[in-house]
Parts: structure tokens; C-alpha cells; sequence
């Protein structure tokens, strides 16, 4: 369950209610109270602001059992979540002040003049007197956002500016938030297109299934700077680390595991051309019709692509019966689709990755029980498979490198990078994975990536600490 924190300002009239009452009285609705402070002290009255811990499904009837107590008067309830969000959560920093007309026209015209010809003559240019090298898109139609589905490009944007805020604070990286009002393939390509000058790399996020697949392939083909689709590949590269180290605990070689993928949209599948790069032979994709089956026809061209594989096995049906006798669980779908049935048919020492956000394909309490290796896409549970492992690092090292293009070999190198943050002195059950607080984890994917950026010969810079 999610927790929130909730700040109530409250007025308490001392010969009504004393705060010990009131502590009570939130304990016992189900909140802890983290601190409080003294706003104001009267003779008759004082206002405090007290903070409390709540579960996200109570915290209604916390605030309402603080509304029926006698003797208080409920001022004002903030949420710190919202409080985070207020006035959005980055801005644009100049990299030097303006201090006088020299500076003006150092800057500005006409000296930026001089400095615009030379890119003109050698565009080249653009990434030292530019913010292009270090500066990124994240650009999404606003169709597939978290879990939450189709919300539209401005209820999008609190999720594009979190991703902003840790490319920056994570990986230095200057990363702009921008939300398309419009879900039509072919001008998605062409704005993506058209803006692409300014920046180094095009994050692509949160763009629903199978249009992503089109729109992505296209950009990567006709520009030339790292387009990347996150929520598929920064995914696929999370889970596969994740997997590594899994399989590690509980003593299978990858070759020998049967996996099933819940969710075959934009996640899924290039977490099933993960798993077959590292060597799954058998898999089976699972989307809301049942099982994707070897051999036969699909309408949706990557849906036909998997059917054509060899590792794909040929056994129709849902879930309920696929599931049985599986290794490994990916979820890559919506909230609660696998239930505890499914999860006590698969074999021993099953592995179940419940990815979907906010809330995953199984209540981790409930799973935890009846399985090896539990891991999430949240934060406040052990294991957390979360695409924010990837794709700092993976842009700071290809943009250091100024790669054009990011492959399988790129994402499978972060993938054993971020998989090694984790000694096998370290490794146990409740952590496959590093946190995204490791400092280990950008750099060392920062390292690979340049790595098998130099050895493929998509790099067009060398690094100095690579010279
Ligand atoms: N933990 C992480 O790092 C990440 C988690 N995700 C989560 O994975 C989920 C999917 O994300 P995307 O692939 O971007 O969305 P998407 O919309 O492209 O794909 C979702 C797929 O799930 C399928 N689906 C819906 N109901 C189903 C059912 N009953 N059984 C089987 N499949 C069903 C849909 O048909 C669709 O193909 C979301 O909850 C998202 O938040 C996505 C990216 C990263
Ligand atoms: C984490 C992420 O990118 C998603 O859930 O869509
Ligand atoms: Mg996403």
C-alpha cells in the first residue's frame, strides 16, 4: 500500500482538547505522526501544524476523525506530494550573469553572431557552443503514462519534469520536458523531427503501444543523434539486470528457464527481445487476449514478430493456465492481473517481477509468501526494477561519446553493468538490485555504454578518460 504525508493545520481550544487527544485520535484512525510545530500559542487556543505518515486508501478518515474531535478547528490539510509539485519542479539556469553592456554583447548580439556563423560553416560546432551535448528531450504524446493509461500531454507533464529532475540531479544531464498535443504517428515523427537541433538524445516516454514502435524506428532511422524509447528499453534493460542477478539466487542458468511476459505492449515487448538476446529459450508473451502463440497470425507487427521466434512456445490460453510451471514472471501490464493461484502454480523458487505502476500485477505482501525473488517498480518495496536505473547513465555515457545511435549491445552492456553493482557478497533474495542512490550505477553505465559504443563504432567522440 502506498503511504502518503499529509500536513493539517489545526486550532485547538485548550479547555476543549489537549493535543495528547488529538495524537490519539490519529493513531487510532491509523496515522503516525512524524512531527509537529507550534504556529501559534494563545491563551485560549493554539494552531499547530501537525505532519502525519497515512496510507494513500485512509487517508479520508484520518482527516474526518480530526474534523469530529471536539474543540478542533481543521485550518488547512497540504499533501507534501502536492507541495512538491507546486510551480513544477525544474527551470532554466544561465551558466553566467549578464553583468554589463560587454557582457550583453558577449552574449547576446552582437557577439553571439560570430559564434552562430561558425555552426552554420561546420554544424558540428553545435556541440561545443551549444547546449546540445548535454541537453535532452523527453517528449511524449501523454498516451500510456505510468500505469494511468491515455491522461492527455498536460496531466503528463508532472511525470516528464520527475524524469527531468533525475536525469540532472543523477547524471548531470540538462533534460527538457515537452508534451505533444496530438497522437498522430506520422506528426510526432515530424515535430520530434523539426526540434531535434538544440538537443543531444531523444528520450521517448510514455507513448502507447504499437505506435511507439513505428515512431521510434522512424526517428532512429532519419536522425541522427540517440533516440530511446524508455518504457521499453529502459525497462528491458532494468528487468534484464535484475534477472541476472535473480537467477543467480536461486541457482538457474537462463538457458534452462521458462519465462512468462504479462503485458506485451511497449515494456513487453523489448523485454521479450531482451530475454532472448540473453538467451531464453522458452517464452511466453501473454497480452489481454491470452497467450501469444507460435505460428499463428497477428494483425499488430511486433505481436507477429514474437509468433515467428523459435523460443516462443506454441501453447494457447490465458494466463490461469500459462502461468503453470513458469520460472519467471514479468509483468509489464496493469494492476492485480496475477493472483495468488497463479503465483502457487509456478515452480519452486519462482521469480515474479510485478512492474506495472503505480500499483503492481500482485500486492507484494500477498506474493511475498509464496515466492523466491519479488521485485517492483516502487519504491518502497525491496527490489525495485525501476527504468530510472538505466537511463541516466545510459545517456550520459552516450552523449560523453556522442554516439549516434543506441543498440541491443549498448542496452545489454548497462544491463550487466547495473547488474554488478550488486556483489555476489551482497546478493541475496531482497536485493537483486542496486538502489538508484548508488553512485556505482551511473557510472558503471556510464562506462559500458561508452564501451560498446567504441567497440561497435557508433561513437564520434572518445571520452578523455577513455583515451
Ligand atoms: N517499472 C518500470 O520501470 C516500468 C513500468 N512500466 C509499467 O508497465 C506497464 C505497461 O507499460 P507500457 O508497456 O508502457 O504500456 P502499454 O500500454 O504499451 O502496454 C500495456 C500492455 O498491457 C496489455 N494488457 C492490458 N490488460 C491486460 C491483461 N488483462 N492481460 C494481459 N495484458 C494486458 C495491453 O494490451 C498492452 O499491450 C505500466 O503499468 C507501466 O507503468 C512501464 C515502463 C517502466
Ligand atoms: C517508470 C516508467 O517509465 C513508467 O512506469 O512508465
Ligand atoms: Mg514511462
Amino acid at each position: 500500500m502506498a503511504n502518503t504525508s499529509i500536513i493539517l493545520r489545526v486550532e485547538l481550544a485548550h479547555d476543549l482538547v489537549t493535543f495528547g487527544d488529538v495524537a490519539a485520535v490519529i493513531s487510532r484512525a491509523g496515522g503516525d505522526v512524524t512531527s509537529i510545530d507550534v504556529i501559534r500559542v494563545g491563551k485560549e487556543s493554539s494552531v499547530r501544524d501537525i505532519t502525519i505518515d497515512v496510507q494513500d486508501s485512509i487517508e479520508a478518515e484520518v482527516v474526518q476523525a480530526i474534523k469530529d474531535l471536539k474543540g478542533i478547528t481543521l485550518i488547512n490539510v497540504s499533501d507534501r506530494t502536492f507541495l512538491a509539485h507546486l510551480g513544477g519542479k525544474i527551470s532554466v539556469q544561465p551558466n553566467m550573469p549578464i553583468k554589463n553592456r560587454d557582457d550583453l554583447s558577449r552574449v547576446y548580439t552582437p557577439g553571439v553572431a560570430r559564434v552562430c556563423t561558425a555552426i552554420q560553416e561546420n554544424p558540428l560546432k553545435a556541440y561545443s557552443l551549444t547546449i546540445k551535448r548535454n541537453t535532452v528531450a523527453v517528449i511524449t504524446d501523454g498516451t500510456a503514462v505510468l500505469g494511468l493509461g491515455d491522461i492527455g500531454p498536460q496531466a503528463a507533464a508532472p511525470v516528464m519534469e520527475g524524469k527531468a529532475m533525475l536525469f540532472k540531479q543523477l547524471a548531470g544531464v540538462d533534460a527538457f520536458p515537452i508534451c505533444l498535443d496530438t497522437k498522430d504517428t506520422e506528426e510526432i515523427i515530424r515535430t520530434v523531427k523539426v526540434i531535434s537541433p538544440i538537443f543531444g538524445g531523444i528520450n521517448l516516454e510514455d507513448i502507447s503501444s504499437p505506435r511507439c514502435f513505428e515512431i521510434e524506428s522512424r526517428l532512429e532511422k532519419e536522425l541522427d543523434i540517440p533516440v530511446f524509447h524508455d518504457d521499453q528499453h529502459g525497462t528491458a534493460v532494468v528487468m534484464m539486470a535484475g534477472l541476472i542477478n535473480a537467477l543467480k539466487v536461486v541457482d538457474k542458468p537462463i538457458e534452462s528457464i521458462r519465462v512468462v511476459v504479462n503485458g506485451i505492449g511497449a515494456a513487453g515487448v523489448s523485454v521479450c527481445k531482451m530475454l532472448l538476446a540473453a538467451g531464453v529459450k522458452r517464452l511466453v508473451p501473454v497480452d489481454r487476449d491470452g497467450a501469444i502463440v507460435r505460428g499463428q497470425t497477428y494483425d499488430q507487427p511486433m505481436w507477429q514478430w514474437l509468433a515467428e521466434q523459435p523460443q516462443v512456445e506454441d501453447i494457447a490460453g490465458g494466463l490461469d493456465k500459462v502461468i503453470h510451471g513458469a520460472d519467471v514472471f514479468i509483468g509489464v501490464s496493469r494492476a492485480g492481473l496475477l493472483k495468488v493461484e497463479h503465483v502457487q502454480s509456478m515452480a519452486n523458487d519462482a521469480i515474479v517481477f510485478a512492474l506495472a505502476n503505480p500499483q503492481p500485477e500482485i500486492d507484494p505482501e500477498i506474493a511475498q509468501a509464496h515466492v523466491r525473488v519479488l521485485a517492483t517498480g516502487r519504491s518502497d518495496y525491496p527490489n525495485q526494477i525501476n527504468n530510472v536505473l538505466c537511463f541516466p547513465g545510459l545517456f550520459r555515457g552516450a552523449l560523453d561519446c556522442r554516439a549516434r545511435r543506441i543498440h541491443e549491445d549498448m542496452k545489454l552492456a548497462a544491463a550487466r553493468a547495473i547488474a554488478s553493482v550488486v556483489s555476489d557478497d551482497e546478493l541475496n533474495e531482497l536485493y537483486i538490485i542496486p538502489s538508484i542512490f548508488n553512485d556505482h550505477v551511473v557510472t558503471n553505465v556510464r562506462h559500458a555504454v561508452i564501451e560498446a559504443a567504441i567497440r561497435t563504432g557508433v561513437a564520434r567522440r572518445i571520452p578523455p578518460d577513455f583515451r
